[in-house]
């Protein structure tokens, strides 16, 4: 599979699944030219005759992304969502002032340090619609070199009078409900879209983040406990999983708390070890068995494509590492050989569950959402609520979504037929950090040896 595709080819490759990772410069065709898509292929006029689109993002260099669009689509009515406030929401105004196309829409922040990292485009096309879910920031770095995740929905037609419009993952009821928790007239346009396309055909379910004290009915709409959710009602059985980790990977890491039990290995891990009806938590030894967590070590970036500058989008402070040194007892490195990005940072995010020998996982996340409190929801008030601060998107893969009855996905090569082939971002055999490792840090300086550009870090 060397040869450039179109993307008909790519979306054909890449079906039913659709889950690609972005394209990286500077690595052999053969890893560009299989499940792989750079923005311009997703914008070009082959996926479908753009009418308008909205793109949710953090970071945005706007003369950039009007670029990634073919010329004939790049006066056609663009609608940002941002989270920026006070000088910088000047900033990206000014920088918008320029497009006539482009209006602007601010999501609300109401809780402190929350920020906007979902990444998603809407796209409206003559034909019909699609939804694209991915990890990239609009900016031309965030597309370069770096390993990022993107789910391309299929083809959405305009639904016809009275039909069912929505999947047996309810994707439509949770993207509406995603987008009506922002509370915002510009979206109100977006959400007559989405609700007038026949999506019966989308198999992933949506796992989202909005902002707020979840309460009652809607603190399991959001964030780790919609996960619970829909894994207690369609995720594996006990017993087929007994004993298999659950595997986090992604780019940022919070502030999780003084010791493992009270979040990471109590409420989070509890909601990401989820089994379809019955108990919850993985029996067996403590908790530090059945995670493992994938974050780039200092030397995964300093020998990356882009060097020590790759860990500028790996924002983990020192601050907050010596407060949780537990966790570095979880970490593994960033090894995607398979995929031929050992040397494309991580800015994707990816959590699964995964067999001892792994060979088979029983279900895939991606998402936005990095190893965060902010991100996922910590509970409160004894249980009663669910506090996020950021908004998040990402779209979750069970295996009988897409072979009814099947309980798995394989992850290594050697597959037998009737399980459905799931192409992980990294290695599935993982490798610990060494007694030497560090997790990278990127607030700290960098001085005894010289990254793949020969430079050294000192933090900007
Ligand atoms: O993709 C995102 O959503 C995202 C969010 N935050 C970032 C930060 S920082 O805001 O945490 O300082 C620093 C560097 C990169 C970041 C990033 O790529």
């Amino acid at each position: 599979a060397s040869k450039k595709k179109n993307c008909l080819e790519l979306l054909r490759e890449a079906s039913p699944l659709c889950f690609l990772l972005t394209k990286v410069t500077g690595i052999p065709d053969k890893y560009n030219n299989s499940l792989a898509v750079h923005i311009s292929e997703i914008l070009s006029p082959c996926m479908g005759d753009l009418i308008a689109s909205a793109q949710f993002n953090y970071m945005f260099d706007i003369p950039w992304l009007v670029q990634q669009y073919p010329g004939q689509f790049r006066t056609k009515p663009l609608l940002i969502v941002h989270g920026e406030q006070r000088q910088s929401k000047v900033a990206l105004h000014e920088a918008a002032h320029p497009y006539p196309n482009i209006k602007l829409c601010q999501a609300k922040l109401d809780i402190m340090y929350g920020t906007h990292h979902s990444k998603m485009m809407l796209l409206l096309y003559t034909n019909g619609m699609r939804v694209v879910i991915h990890t990239a920031n609009m900016i031309d770095r965030d597309w370069y070199q770096k390993t990022q995740g993107v789910w391309i929905s299929p083809l959405f037609p305009k639904a016809g009078p009275g039909t069912v419009t929505d999947s047996p993952t309810s994707f439509q009821r949770d993207l509406v409900e995603y987008l009506t928790a922002y509370r915002s007239p510009s979206l109100q346009e977006w959400i007559g879209h989405v609700r007038t396309h026949d999506m019966s055909q989308a198999k992933v379910h949506i796992v989202g983040s909005v902002p707020g004290r979840h309460i009652g009915g809607a603190i399991n709409k959001w964030g780790h406990l919609k996960l619970r959710k829909v894994l207690k009602e369609r995720g594996p059985s006990e017993a087929n999983v007994k004993g298999w980790p659950v595997i986090g990977q992604f780019s940022s890491v919070g502030s999780l708390g003084p010791d493992k039990d009270k979040w990471l290995c109590g409420e989070w891990l509890q909601s990401l070890s989820q089994c379809e009806g019955s108990g919850r938590k993985m029996q067996g030894e403590s908790g530090h068995k059945t995670l493992k967590l994938i974050f780039p070590s200092k030397d995964n970036v300093r020998t990356s494509l882009e060097g020590y500058p790759a860990g500028g989008s790996i924002p983990y402070s020192i601050k907050t590492a010596k407060k949780q040194v537990y966790f570095h007892s979880f970490l593994h490195q960033w090894i995607a050989n398979t995929r031929g990005r050992s040397r494309a940072s991580p800015h994707i995010k990816t959590y699964c569950r995964m067999s001892p020998d792994n060979e088979h996982i029983a279900w895939f996340l991606v998402t936005s959402a990095n190893m965060s409190k902010a991100a996922w929801g910590a509970l409160e008030k004894n249980g009663q609520q669910l506090m996020i601060r950021s908004y998040e998107i990402g779209v979750l893969f069970l295996p009988a979504d897409f072979v009814s009855e099947s309980t798995r996905f394989a992850v290594s090569s050697a597959v037998d037929e009737d399980e459905l082939h799931f192409p992980l971002p990294w290695d599935s055999q993982l490798v610990p950090y060494s007694k030497d490792d560090r997790p990278w840090l990127w607030d700290i300086p960098y001085t005894d040896l010289p990254d793949s550009h020969g430079n050294c870090w000192v933090p900007p």
